[in-house]
């Protein structure tokens, strides 16, 4: 009979033993994971996985500032290893992660659906609403695109276009205190509530002030806030929460919930809406509306048995798709546009030069004021001649892209081609060999800023750049902010359309300045604490104040 001691010792060294082979797996998957990364050079350690909704939280911090992974690295160590292809291992799982700053690799990992595929270990938008089409691959993914494509036409980007102006005109006499002198605008808040209305409008039909703006938008940012909260924390901790009592966690947890549940009220009285307009019971969208009445009509396809069989359900969404594809097209289109247009208005106060040239096209177009009164031919008549107003746009997003990196992971061994700088500074290809289930960034923010592709001067704010002339075409493939391949932005020419009549409006009817508390201060310091962001979903500016003075 052996006593307490004896079974306290036996189990001690049971477990000793365990700790010990846990630690000799890791420390061998993690030197395994090194001869993965061949002579990819750099070889960082990394602790949390660039895609976790965690690295978002700490990336103002972690990864440090001179570690592979720092949120704000931009191409600096691309040019401290010489190379477009850089490599870390991540601790937790022991994998060789690649990141990527080259813009033809970067092609390829988006378009090759044989040997890549989305990372989808961390995809928010999925948790606690379902698959929806940023939040699924493969069949799953194609079926939720298929849906949605026909509606992302050139007759969608002319109702855009048109519902923009009109909702710019009315937002800019709503701010304006009409006494001739500058008022202060909050950029983001701002830009939430016009961009969410006219995603509404245009992709929804919702007529304006057919649904509380107010109310929807409060939600829509209190379940993208929670939506890291409810990405990281299981589920078991909110299914316990909601039945014991833990003081501070389950009110903020319950809380989380309720705004999921009223999120997902919202968007079923909006779907009902639509869906008695798809089956002609009543009128209540307009001509726009595209979006949403391809999503309803293919959610009344599930419930038609010559369409659907079994499993199979074809082309069809079930009632969880719908919802969840709203919220994700509600996010998407207004978040992206708010963030996009505050950075674009900071940059515009910092480079009064820059903003002179987009009021010059502006007045060229438009010599007694922006138009009042808009049709959907305007957009084909206007849009194309905005062409230093699209760069000053694209140039934004090229520096202050607003999703800096986005990763994949390969289904299959594969080797991709990169560049190095040789000794005499001459681009040298390098194989880079990525095993089965290893990951690859695609570093948009770095791509964004190298001087193959931009030059030099990458790293200053040039809208010329984007402008094509007789003997310089500006490189598409380098220009990442709306992703690459199958994957890319459905919404790209939405938004190009809405961010275009947006600024162009701004600055043909006003002058934008710096807040008045940073007047005294230097450029530099002016444009440290206006460009200053931090990654939420989408990379959002920290301060969003700006100054509007109406133009005489
Ligand atoms: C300046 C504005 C915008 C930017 C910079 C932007 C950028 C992006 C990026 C980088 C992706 C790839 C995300 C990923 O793979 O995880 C994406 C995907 C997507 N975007 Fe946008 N976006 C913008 C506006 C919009 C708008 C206005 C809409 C809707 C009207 C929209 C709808 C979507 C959707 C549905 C996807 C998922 C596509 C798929 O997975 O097939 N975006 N966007």
């Amino acid at each position: 009979m052996l006593d307490s001691y004896t079974w306290v010792q036996i189990l001690g060294t049971l477990l000793s033993a365990w700790v010990f082979y846990a630690v000799l797996t890791k420390l061998n998957g993690i030197l395994s994971a090194f001869e993965d990364l061949s002579d990819c050079p750099g070889r960082g350690l990394l602790w949390i996985h660039p895609s976790h909704p965690m690295s978002q939280l700490t990336a103002v911090i972690y990864p440090f500032k001179g570690w592979i992974g720092h949120y704000y690295g931009n191409f600096a160590m691309y040019a401290k290893y010489r190379s477009a292809c850089i490599s870390s291992v991540l601790v937790p799982k022991g994998i060789p992660i690649f990141w990527v700053a080259d813009a033809q690799s970067i092609q390829i990992v988006s378009t090759d659906k044989t040997a890549f595929d989305k990372e989808m270990g961390f995809v928010m938008y999925r948790k606690g609403r379902g698959p929806n089409m940023i939040a699924s691959q493969t069949a799953e993914w194609k079926r939720h695109r298929v849906i949605s494509n026909p509606a992302f036409s050139e007759s969608l980007n002319a109702v855009v276009w048109q519902e923009t102006a009109r909702g710019v005109a009315g937002w800019l006499t709503e701010k304006d205190p009409g006494t001739d002198s500058e008022f202060p605008i909050q950029t983001f808040p701002s830009f939430s509530k016009l961009a969410l209305s006219i995603f509404g409008c245009a992709g929804f039909g919702l007529a304006e002030g057919s649904t509380d703006q107010d109310k929807l938008l409060k939600i829509l940012r209190a379940a993208l806030q929670n939506g890291v909260i409810r990405a990281i924390i299981p589920d078991w901790i909110f299914s316990l929460t909601n039945k014991v009592y833990i003081p501070v966690i389950s009110p903020y947890l319950r809380e989380t919930l309720r705004v999921y549940d009223d999120l997902e009220r919202m968007s079923m009285e909006v779907a009902s809406n639509a869906r008695a307009d798809v089956v002609g019971k009543s009128k209540v969208m307009g001509a726009s509306g595209a979006l949403l009445r391809n999503l309803v009509k293919a959610n009344l396809d599930v419930y038609d048995n010559e369409k659907v069989e079994g499993d199979r359900i074809g082309n069809a969404l079930t009632d969880r798709e719908l919802i969840s594809d709203m919220f994700m097209f509600f996010a998407a289109g207004y978040e992206t546009t708010a963030n996009t247009m505050s950075f674009i208005c900071a940059v515009l106060a910092l480079y009064p030069g820059i903003q002179q040239k987009v009021f010059e096209e502006t007045k060229s177009i438009w010599p007694n004021g922006p138009p009042t009164d808009v049709d959907e031919a305007d957009y084909k008549q206007t849009f194309p001649s905005l062409i230093y107003c699209a760069a000053v746009f694209r140039e934004t997003l090229r520096l202050y892209p607003i999703v800096s990196r986005l990763g994949r992971v390969a289904i299959k061994d594969t080797v991709l081609r990169s560049y190095r700088l040789s000794a005499s500074d001459e681009l040298e290809p390098f194989d880079v060999r990525i095993k089965k289930g290893r990951e690859v960034v695609l570093d948009f923010a770095a791509v964004h800023r190298n001087p193959v592709y931009w030059g030099t001067d990458a790293e200053e704010f040039k809208p010329e750049r984007f402008i094509d002339t007789d003997s310089y075409r500006w490189p598409r493939d380098a220009f990442l902010a709306f992703s690459a391949g199958h994957r890319n932005c459905i919404g790209q020419k939405f938004a190009l359309a809405e961010g275009v009549c947006i600024l162009a409006h701004i600055a043909r009817g006003y002058q934008i300045l710096v807040p008045k508390h940073l007047r005294d201060q230097s450029f530099e310091e002016q444009k440290t604490h206006m460009l200053k962001w931090r990654p939420f979903i989408t990379n959002s500016v920290i301060n969003p104040e700006v100054v509007f003075c109406r133009r005489s």
